[in-house]
């Protein structure tokens, strides 16, 4: 039997991101080896030549299961019935910016894209978001898109939790596949929170492995949270590879479930879970099946974890009152 392509709307789709994303989805890397895909790309119009040249290199890989590719730089056209949408596109912070500037550009293009997703995305339609402040972007699409349940707009952690399982590893001598159930909690930003405390490096409790809270503080959770920004200092260019990958990640495990034994780090809207405000976006243990998540409950949150995941929260819900200000949600 002949599936019905999925539609996956991809923004900022002449980006580096975009350029390392795109072959990967056409190829099945995002929903499955048996998932034919058409592929919508939304650029501005700077950006259109670009991806037609994108475009034409996908077109020249002959990939099975690309059954189409749409290029336009009209919000409305680009979600036209999308299943899955990727919002990459936004708008770097550049020099002498405040963050009050950065939150009101990006505002520009995600409240947009958030309304246009709503009057013309697929019921089932399921959002990423990428472009930075990857959690306030999200909150800014998902107030501007009400008949969309709350729960389809997310934000990308999961390449910090990648970079996490990979130090750890490297910590520990472990392979990344021995390294189970570890949380990035709060915002994709410097706060963000990688805690260990319940992750497993095969079979064993994490932390009383490593046994050491003073590599924990001043090693592994610095390292991980200003990752980003060591990427840019080596390579001159933010982390491109790492994220699509990510993105990849992230919604692959959406659609197809978390292993058992295991669970991940998605960037969703807060349930009030383990104190964090309803509705902020902020990153969350979950497992998830049948395209659904659910967050992790139960878990014991020491006084290490809960000063840090507190500090991540506050940067959250100060972004989130300077969005409100401003008039984005
Ligand atoms: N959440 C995460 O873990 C990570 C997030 N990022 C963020 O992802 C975003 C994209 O990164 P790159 O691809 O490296 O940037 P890039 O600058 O190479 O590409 C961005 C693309 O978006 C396009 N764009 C801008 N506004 C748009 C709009 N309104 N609609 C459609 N397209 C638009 C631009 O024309 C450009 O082609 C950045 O905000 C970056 O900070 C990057 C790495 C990790
Ligand atoms: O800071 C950036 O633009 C890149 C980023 O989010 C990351 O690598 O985590």
């Amino acid at each position: 039997m002949t599936r019905t392509p999925v539609n996956v709307t991809v923004t900022g789709a002449a980006g580096q991101i975009g350029y390392a994303l795109l072959f990967r989805i056409a190829s099945g890397h995002l929903l499955g080896p048996d998932v034919p895909v058409n592929l919508r790309l939304l650029e501005i119009p700077q950006g259109l030549k670009a991806a037609e040249g994108t475009a034409m290199e996908l077109d020249d890989c002959a990939f099975p299961l690309l059954r189409g590719i749409e290029i336009t730089d009209d919000a409305n056209k680009a979600f036209d019935g999308a299943n899955v949408a990727l919002l990459v596109g936004a708008r770097p912070r550049t020099k002498g910016m405040e963050r009050g500037d950065l939150l009101s550009a990006n505002g520009g293009i995600f409240k947009p894209q958030g309304k246009a997703i709503n009057d013309n995305a697929a019921d089932d339609i399921k959002v990423l978001v990428v472009g930075n402040p990857a959690n306030t972007n999200a909150l800014i699409a998902q107030a501007a898109a009400p008949d969309v349940p709350a729960e389809r707009f997310t934000a990308m952690t999961r390449l910090d939790h990648n970079r996490a399982i990979s130090q750890l590893a490297a910590k520990t001598g472990a392979a990344v596949s021995d390294i189970k159930k570890l949380t990035i909690w709060g915002n994709h930003s410097a706060t963000q929170y990688p805690d260990i405390f319940h992750a497993e490096v095969a079979g064993k409790n994490a932390a009383e492995l490593v046994n050491d809270e003073a590599w924990l503080a001043d090693t592994f959770i610095p390292t991980v949270a200003k990752r980003g920004a060591a990427i840019i200092e080596a390579r001159g260019a933010s982390s491109a590879a790492s994220a699509a990958n990510a993105a990849i990640d992230h919604v692959h495990t959406w659609v197809n479930g978390t292993a058992a034994g295991d669970w991940t780090s998605m960037g969703i809207p807060s349930d009030g879970s383990y104190g964090v405000p309803e509705g902020i976006i902020s990153s969350f243990p979950v497992t998830t099946k049948d395209g659904k998540y659910e967050i992790v409950q139960g878990l014991d949150i020491n006084e290490f974890s809960r000063a840090r995941i507190d500090a991540s929260v506050k940067e959250l819900t100060e972004e989130r009152d300077a969005v409100r200000e401003l008039g984005l949600i």
